[in-house]
């Protein structure tokens, strides 16, 4: 049985994640946290009346002795202090935050080398954002030129999305180093052509309705090629947390991307 805690459990990936825990028979919901939470349990929130569950505010509270996994869907500006609390108690984090800088990310690695301790960091759960990933790293060696647009709700803090971020370091792992479009072109309303990544044009968008969806177009000579997924319902996260949860205990350093789990 894999003891967990789940931090941000009022949002809304923290409410779902709550509910796929407690819905696990291999899972054991021991603590849920958020510093701005006003209850003390779990069975304070109606979705959870039955669930008798210690809510945390403080981290010096936590009682890390019943935990061996955090799970973590809070926000880019208190990812990577709960990610260190973790990591310092013998606690695999397993992270689907996004907005976490490189420089913090080789913090942690070097914390969980150091504690042997497993953690995961994944920039997208849902099975099709990871195929996306690698389908596009694939193409990149024959499209050098590519757009990535990513699409989300309108509740987003961060923009460019962690996965649009992540499939423009994979792709620039293997693509031609190259500036596109015209380089005479001029933008007469500033950001026009989107966020600049190695020469390579990431688009956000965010409207209600929408949940998270990714394109990434890529340009050839007389073709094209467009890849997209398109996560409908936040469901489609659970299914790789839960791997993630399952199996994290089992290594003993921090990683990169849920396919290295799969
Ligand atoms: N990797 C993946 O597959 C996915 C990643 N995400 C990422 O997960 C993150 C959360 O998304 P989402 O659930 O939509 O956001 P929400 O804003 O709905 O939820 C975040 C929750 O965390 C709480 N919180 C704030 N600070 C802390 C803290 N220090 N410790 C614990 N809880 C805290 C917030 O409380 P309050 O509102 O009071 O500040 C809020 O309830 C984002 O970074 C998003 O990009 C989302 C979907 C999938
Ligand atoms: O904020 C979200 O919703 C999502 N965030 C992650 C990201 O930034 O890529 C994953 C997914 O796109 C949903």
């Amino acid at each position: 049985m894999v003891k967990i805690l789940v931090a941000g459990f009022k949002g809304r990936m923290g409410n779902t994640t709550t509910k796929m825990v407690l819905e696990n028979a291999d899972f054991e919901l021991t603590g849920v946290y958020d510093p701005n939470a006003s209850e003390k349990n779990l069975n304070e929130l109606s979705d959870f009346k039955n669930e008798d569950v210690p809510a945390y505010t403080k981290l010096a509270d936590i009682d890390v002795n019943s935990i061996d996994v955090w799970i973590d869907f809070t926000s880019p500006a208190s990812v990577y202090e709960n990610a260190k609390f973790a990591l310092l108690h013998d606690i695999s984090p397993v992270i689907g935050t996004t907005g976490l800088a490189d420089d913090q990310v080789a913090e942690l690695k070097e914390i969980a080398k150091k504690n042997k301790v497993g953690g995961l960091i994944a920039p997208n759960f849902g099975i099709s954002a990871v195929l996306l990933m690698q389908f596009a790293q694939q193409a990149a060696k024959y499209f050098p030129d590519v757009e990535i647009i990513e699409m989300h709700h309108d509740k987003k803090l961060d923009a460019p999305s962690g996965t649009a971020l992540n499939t423009a370091k994979l792709i620039s792992e293997v693509r031609k180093q190259k500036i596109q479009g015209n380089p005479e072109e001029k933008e007469s309303l500033i950001g026009a052509r989107g966020a600049d990544y190695e020469g390579m044009r990431i688009h956000s968008v965010r409207l209600p309705g929408y949940v998270a969806h990714e394109q990434v177009l890529f340009g050839g000579q007389g073709e094209a090629l467009t890849i997209r997924q398109d996560s409908f319902d936040r469901i489609s996260f659970m299914s790789g947390v839960a791997v993630a949860a399952k199996k994290i205990g089992d290594y003993d350093e921090l990683l990169v991307g849920l396919e290295n789990l799969l």
